[in-house]
Parts: C-alpha cells; sequence; structure tokens
C-alpha cells in the first residue's frame, strides 16, 4: 500500500467524531469518502494532510509514519479545501503564478485545464464562487505530486466543470497518484472505492 490509514482516532471536544478507522491505497487508487454533515470527513482530510495529529493510530506513506516528516509529506501532497483560498487583489494568472513558484509548473496549461484561460486578467475577487472553485482546482494540474487530497471539490461548479476534472483526475491516477475526495456529489472517478463515515 502506497497511503494506509491505521486505526485511526479523532476527538472533537470530547466526542470520538470516528474511531478504529483503518484503510490501504495502492498507487493510482481513488477513495470517496461519504457520510452525514459531521460525520467527520473534512478531519479526516485534515489528517491525512498532517494537519491534525489523530487522536490514536497513524497515517503511513510506503509504510513510514507521515508524522515522523511532516515537511516530507506536504511536500508530497496537494489539499485542496472549503477555502479557496485566493488574493482577490492579484488576477486570475496571478493567483496560479504565485503557486508556480513554489511548485513549479507552467500556468497558462493549468488555466486551459479548468477553462480559465478568457479569464486570465481578471482580479479574483470579481470570480463567481464556480469560477474561484476552478481557480484553486487549477493549482493541482501545475506540478504533479502523488497524493490529491480534495474537500467537496465540485462544489458550485457547472456540469462542463465537473467534465473537465474527468481526465484530470484520471491522468493523475494514470501517473499513480492517489485521490481522497470528501464528497456529497457524484464525481468523475470511476473504480472509486467509498468509505462511509
Ligand atoms: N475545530 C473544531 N473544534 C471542535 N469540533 C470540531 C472542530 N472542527 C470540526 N468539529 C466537529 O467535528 C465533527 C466533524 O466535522 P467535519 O467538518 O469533519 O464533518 P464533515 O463530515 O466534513 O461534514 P460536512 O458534510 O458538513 O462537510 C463535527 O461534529 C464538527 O462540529
Amino acid at each position: 500500500m502506497v497511503l494506509e490509514a491505521r486505526d485511526l482516532a479523532c476527538l472533537r471536544g470530547e466526542r470520538a467524531v470516528f474511531a478504529g478507522l483503518s484503510f490501504g491505497l495502492p498507487a493510482g487508487a481513488a477513495l470517496l469518502l461519504t457520510g452525514a454533515n459531521g460525520a467527520g470527513k473534512s478531519t479526516l482530510l485534515r489528517i491525512l494532510a498532517g494537519l491534525l495529529p489523530p487522536a490514536e493510530g497513524a497515517v503511513l506513506w510506503r509504510g513510514e509514519d507521515v508524522g515522523a516528516e511532516p515537511s516530507a509529506h506536504a511536500a508530497r501532497l496537494r489539499y485542496v479545501s472549503h477555502q479557496d483560498a485566493l488574493k482577490p487583489a492579484l488576477t486570475v494568472a496571478e493567483n496560479l503564478a504565485l503557486f508556480a513558484r513554489l511548485w513549479g509548473g507552467a500556468v497558462m496549461p493549468a488555466l486551459e485545464a479548468l477553462a480559465l484561460a478568457p479569464l486570465a486578467d481578471l482580479p479574483a475577487r470579481v470570480l463567481s464562487a464556480g469560477q474561484r472553485r476552478r481557480l484553486a482546482l487549477a493549482r493541482l494540474v501545475l506540478a504533479p505530486v502523488p497524493l490529491w487530497l480534495l474537500d467537496e471539490p465540485t462544489t458550485g461548479l457547472d456540469a462542463a466543470s465537473v467534465e473537465r476534472l474527468g481526465p484530470i483526475l484520471a491522468d493523475h491516477r494514470a501517473r499513480g497518484g492517489i485521490v481522497v475526495a470528501a464528497t456529497h456529489l457524484p464525481l468523475p472517478l470511476p473504480d472509486a472505492r467509498e468509505l462511509r463515515l
């Protein structure tokens, strides 16, 4: 297994959100996290991203506890959270260029993958909710990393944009990349396993 959750438990306040949670994902796998509001989907993504320590258990990458080398884990993943985290005064292209400077990759192909090229020179503050989401997702295309953690990636997207995400996810998986996505909506992820929290 490449990514493994071993007997994870998470407490929020006094309450156990989940416990005894285990799964393993090989290269190219996709896992859908489903379940009611508050079931712990976003929390699990944050644990997998190394942003929140589990109360019990461990997240392993190729057999190593990711907590042992947090910066190495951070470098191998992209986490698209509920927050789109854009700089409102910068243009669409400049927003993406900030991340390209950190991670490498070319801005234009990433914009084109999400049909954002016509909006490249607009300030991010004028984008619609779905356009903002597309800009957040365009970061995935910049430079390959093996693990994508996606929190409700298609919220606010129109049908054409959801369809565009299909080949982006498929290319990532074809390169051996892993996707873990929390969602209430159908995603273009054929053969994904489902973990209902
Ligand atoms: N910072 C926090 N402090 C205390 N409790 C929290 C905190 N963050 C989340 N929780 C609680 O943890 C539980 C799981 O929340 P989480 O956001 O992971 O759910 P979710 O399955 O992603 O929900 P949704 O479908 O609404 O997005 C909820 O009961 C929530 O209230």
